[in-house]
């Protein structure tokens, strides 16, 4: 069953990502945060919330809603009742559950300890398992995410304090997780025991007023160009494994799991992440030019123009036109007014999408032999209809240049590619691909040009290797566990609302 969400309770159809956001001791925490959850839009457009606390005594505060961040935050009286010195959000693109608003994150709940909100960007693998053995035990679910585990391991946990509680919650779940925890004691920031998604510890100095020393306040976001917009100083990555406590008394660490070495997802650094962000010591934008620099060592063309399929195809193209020496330009411009093709829900609207997306630069184009730089072929909508595109344009040659490998598996770590069947790299040959594209010629860089593009000369250890890569190369570092159960029939849960 490799393929579907690994454990939806509902029929979902297939999306991505999430973006986590914290702070602590911030005056306009609730306000910081958004502007945070707004430096990681891209992360996820379907969902957004935030939680804040006001240890001055009016307790947590929330709001959520269905939408992009200016949307659901823009409004200043929706920021000023959320008050407090510390806050959690999250940004979401569903990959267990539908796009309803009880599974808006961060999720919060009342327990003997007071409050505790979490916002999780990662997919549990066992998560389905998890629920039924829960309800099975009289846990009743407000949502139908797998990230709302987290609350009932943590409510039935037998330890006395927050962080065993959680603890206790972590050993048992598997999967991909990054949290953001908030409560009235502090924040918590969380990384799976092999830091599969990514999250990062940033500080604000705050400015000493009559000379008194004062505490900073500290950040925990999904990427590092949540920091700039807050003004936030990079402290460090949260460690694979590693569970951090913030509080007035600064941050402590600890690591229940050991410490073992890394699977950081790879594909990051090809797609997700912001280009300005800089994830476990690589900058984003500058692994992109180099995966370009390989790509081009690896499947060098004669031709007359680099055209990258913007956006996420620029800086690889960049690479690729420097490596190879011939002139890159713009000969495709997107209207940045539509969002990610990649992740829209139905493959109509997809297909929508990519002619509303992109539009060939004639000039640019005609007469000429283009290699077109682009980060995936997923589904192959966008490659289809840019060759296509760039061939009506008058281009005599169109060759398609890839930077990533094929993506022949799905991801169940919290990236919702589609279900391995809809992956064109799953069922078809490069040479195949290349004819149902329409292209001239096609090439992908090959996972160990990738590994080498990562400041990994040796390429690809198939012992070790240093990064989640299953997508290409079905090499699952985390057990699926609830895949054999999906066959399993479900009771039918409420899967729209309104109000
Ligand atoms: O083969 P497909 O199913 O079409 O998916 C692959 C495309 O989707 C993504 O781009 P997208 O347009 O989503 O976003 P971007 O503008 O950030 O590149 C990716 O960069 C590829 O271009
Ligand atoms: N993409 C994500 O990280 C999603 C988080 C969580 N699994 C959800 O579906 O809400
Ligand atoms: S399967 Fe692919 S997208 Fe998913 S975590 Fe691994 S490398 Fe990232
Ligand atoms: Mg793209």
């Amino acid at each position: 069953m490799l393929g579907e969400p690994s454990g939806p309770h509902d029929d979902d159809k297939p999306h991505e990502e999430c973006g986590v956001f914290g702070i602590w001791n911030a005056h306009d925490a609730g306000a910081m945060t958004a502007l945070g959850l707004h430096a990681l839009q891209h992360r996820g457009q379907e969902a957004t919330g935030i939680v804040s606390f006001d240890k001055q005594g009016s307790g947590f505060h929330t709001h959520k809603g269905l939408g992009l961040v200016g949307d659901v935050f823009g409004d200043a009286r929706i920021i000023g009742a959320l008050p407090g010195h510390a806050a959690v959000g999250h940004n979401r693109y569903a990959t267990t559950g539908a796009t309803v608003i009880r599974n808006v994150q961060p999720l919060y709940a009342e327990f003997e300890f007071g409050g505790l909100a979490v916002g999780h960007n990662g997919n549990l693998t066992n998560a389905a398992n998890l629920r039924r053995a829960l309800v099975r035990r009289g846990c009743i679910f407000q949502s139908t995410t797998d990230s709302e585990v987290f609350i009932h391991l943590i409510a039935i946990s037998l330890y006395s304090s927050v962080t065993d509680r959680l603890t206790d919650a972590l050993k048992q779940v598997i999967g991909a997780y990054s949290l953001v925890v908030l409560t009235q004691e502090g924040l918590i920031g969380v990384r799976d025991p092999l830091g599969v998604r990514p999250l990062i510890l940033g500080r604000i100095d705050q400015p000493s007023e009559n000379g008194l020393e004062t505490k900073p306040s500290w950040v925990l976001a999904s990427e590092s160009c949540a920091l700039d917009i807050v003004g936030a100083e990079f402290e460090r990555d949260i460690e694979p494994g590693e569970i951090v406590i913030i509080n007035d008394d600064g941050v402590r660490s600890i690591r229940p799991f050991g410490n073992q070495a890394g699977r950081f997802c790879v594909f990051e650094y090809i797609y997700f992440a912001r280009p300005d962000s800089v994830l476990d010591g690589h900058g984003v934008y500058e692994a992109r030019k180099r995966i370009g620099v390989e790509l081009a060592r690896e499947s060098a063309i004669e031709a007359d123009v680099i055209v990258p399929v913007p956006d996420s195809g620029v800086p690889s193209a960049i690479g690729f036109a420097v490596a190879s020496g011939i002139p890159f330009e713009l000969g495709i411009i997107r209207n940045h007014y539509v969002g990610r093709t990649f992740i829209e829900p139905t493959d109509q609207i997809r297909n929508l999408g990519v002619k509303l997306k992109h539009s060939a630069n004639k000039a640019m184009i005609e007469g000429k032999r283009v290699v077109l730089v682009d980060d995936s072929i997923v589904r192959g909508t966008t490659s289809r209809k840019i060759v296509e595109m760039v061939r009506a344009a008058g281009a005599t040659e169109v060759h398609m240049r890839i930077s990533s490998p094929p993506t022949t598996h799905s991801c169940f770590y919290g990236i919702d590619t589609p279900e391995r069947g809809k992956l064109l790299a799953a069922n078809h040959s490069v040479e195949e691909m290349a004819r149902l594209i329409g292209a001239d010629s096609l090439a992908f860089i090959s996972i160990d040009g990738l590994y080498r593009a990562l400041g990994r000369p040796e390429g690809r250890d198939p012992e070790t290797p240093h990064y989640c890569d299953a997508c290409f190369t079905g090499d699952y570092p985390i057990s699926l566990a609830d895949i054999d159960e999906n066959s399993r029939a479900r009771a039918p849960v409420l899967v729209s609302e309104a109000s």
